[in-house]
């Protein structure tokens, strides 16, 4: 690719997670139309192919094509039986894909030192699974920079218990995870990956130069930030939000106007959004006491539905209660495909959400006001939901024993955010309080990080010019 002299160049490299890549790709096209940076996406196939159509939609917003520029470059991943190339993806790849796709994408680091090698940018972005990035490109004197697209609560409290063995100690206990949520923690990273680097998850944060990035909000987080800092000895820059707008316009196809169409007839926030990711499937059995619990509040409702689908269950009507989707009719619209999100989440009838509370979609409630009733699944999604009732912004749904939320209590907590106008109220206020909150931090979050990378660039040339 002909290299433009007159920007400096960062090569921006995600995991491949469908919630890693697109914050990423977010802060690539900011990063992008200041025109003092040209940026290199590298990225599986599998998933530039859902990058391209954002970005020519993308440019032909704004116009100009030299105004966004942007190269995507192709990660080669090693050929594996059990993961074709269109799995090269967490977007619906079967969960017990996903040690296979993380060790394949082990394998490609000599692909990667290959780009690395012929593109030779001014700065590496990179992220949580490879810290075998960070260390080739400083072999080749290349900075690079940590971009956490989780947040600062649970990043904070993760390095807190890594650095003083003990969580009892960590400075905010309105965080704190249950002993099962401790378990499903210790299963995020396959252990072959964790035996070949001792602090794997924190060998990030030392690899960074000066700064980390953070996509996170300070009118959310500043606090665990903060802490995050002294933890890891760098200055933690929030990107801000990082919410895919562009998605918000990309996604028109019929059956999303099916979905907004529904929408516009329903009253302003009358409407529960309930989806749990790109990544999870939910148990049967939660399913089932959710389609309960939404009988029970009679609340409108979109669900986003995706589950561990039984060996003979041919249908959707056969993992949901006897005659629900006749019952629910006028009121609920059950999507069994990708639906879009963000825009969903930006319609004035939506009055709250229940989410697993994955980082990228914490984020898109609170930016768009939108109060957050809490179902966690795994990871730091505990922590983030937590992190919300705190911030005032949102309620946890009361599980049991088992695990599973019943439908008594997904009822109550449903009508805690939507239903009732008493001390409820409180909640949609805080979350739309801090919705503008974020939207202020956007432009002034993007300003700083663009001047941080300006000046590691310079150094980086000044460096590369002065050999
Ligand atoms: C960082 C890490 O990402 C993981 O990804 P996951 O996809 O589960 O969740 P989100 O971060 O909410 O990301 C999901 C993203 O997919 C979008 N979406 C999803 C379903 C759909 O039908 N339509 C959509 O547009 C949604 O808008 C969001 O942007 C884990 O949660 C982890 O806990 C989290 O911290």
């Amino acid at each position: 690719m002909e290299k433009d002299e007159t920007k400096f160049t960062i090569l921006m490299f995600p995991w491949l997670a469908y919630s890693h890549v697109f914050p990423f790709f977010e802060l690539a096209k900011s990063l992008s139309k200041r025109r003092t940076f040209h940026i290199y996406f590298c990225s599986s196939a599998a998933n530039l192919g859902s990058i391209e159509n954002n970005l020519n939609n993308h440019k032909l917003r704004c116009n100009d094509d030299d105004d966004v520029s942007i190269d995507l470059v192709e990660l080669q991943l090693p050929p594996s039986p059990q993961l074709p190339p269109h799995f090269h993806t967490t977007k619906n790849l079967p969960p017990n894909l996903v040690p296979i796709l993380l060790q394949t994408f082990q394998e490609s680091s000599s692909s990667f030192s290959r780009i690395l090698i012929d593109l030779k940018p001014d700065l590496l972005i990179y992220d949580f699974f490879q810290p075998w990035a960070a260390k080739q490109a400083l072999s080749l004197s290349i900075p690079s920079i940590y971009f956490a697209t989780a947040g600062a609560a649970p990043f904070s409290y993760f390095h807190h218990l890594h650095t003083h063995g003990s969580a009892s100690t960590f400075p905010y206990q309105e965080i704190y995870l249950s002993d099962r949520e401790k378990a499903d923690l210790n299963a995020v990273v396959a252990p072959e990956i964790k035996d070949a680097d001792q602090d794997f998850a924190f060998g990030n944060f030392k690899l960074s130069c000066d700064i980390v990035l953070i996509k996170s909000s300070k009118g959310l987080e500043q606090k665990y930030i903060d802490y995050l800092s002294v933890l890891c000895r760098k200055k933690v820059v929030p990107t801000g939000p990082l919410v895919q707008e562009s998605n918000i316009k990309d996604d028109d196809d019929d059956e999303s106007e099916v979905i907004m169409q529904w929408l516009s007839e329903k009253d302003r926030f009358s409407t529960v959004l309930i989806c749990f990711g790109s990544e999870h499937l939910l148990p049967k059995e939660q399913i089932v006491e959710i389609a309960k619990g939404l009988e029970q509040c009679c609340t409108n409702f979109i669900w986003i539905v995706r589950f561990i689908m039984d060996e003979n269950a041919l249908r959707l009507e056969d993992e949901l209660p006897e005659g629900f989707l006749e019952r629910v009719e006028g009121r609920g619209l059950v999507v069994q495909k990708w639906a879009p999100q963000a825009k969903i989440l930006s319609h004035p009838s939506i009055g709250g959400f229940v989410s697993h509370c994955g980082w990228s979609s914490i984020m898109e409630s609170l930016y768009f006001g939108v109060p957050i009733i809490a179902l966690p699944i795994k990871f730091d999604q505990p922590i983030n939901g937590r992190l919300v009732v705190e911030a005032g912004c949102g309620v946890e749904i009361g599980r049991g024993e088992n695990g599973i939320c019943s439908a008594e209590e997904v009822a109550k907590a449903i009508k805690k955010v939507i239903m009732e106008d008493s001390g409820e109220g409180l909640i949609r206020y805080n979350a739309r309080n801090l919705g503008e909150k974020m939207k202020t931090e956007k432009e002034i979050a993007a300003n700083e990080v663009a001047e941080e990378l300006l000046l590691i660039c310079k150094k980086s040339k000044q460096h590369a010019d002065k050999i």
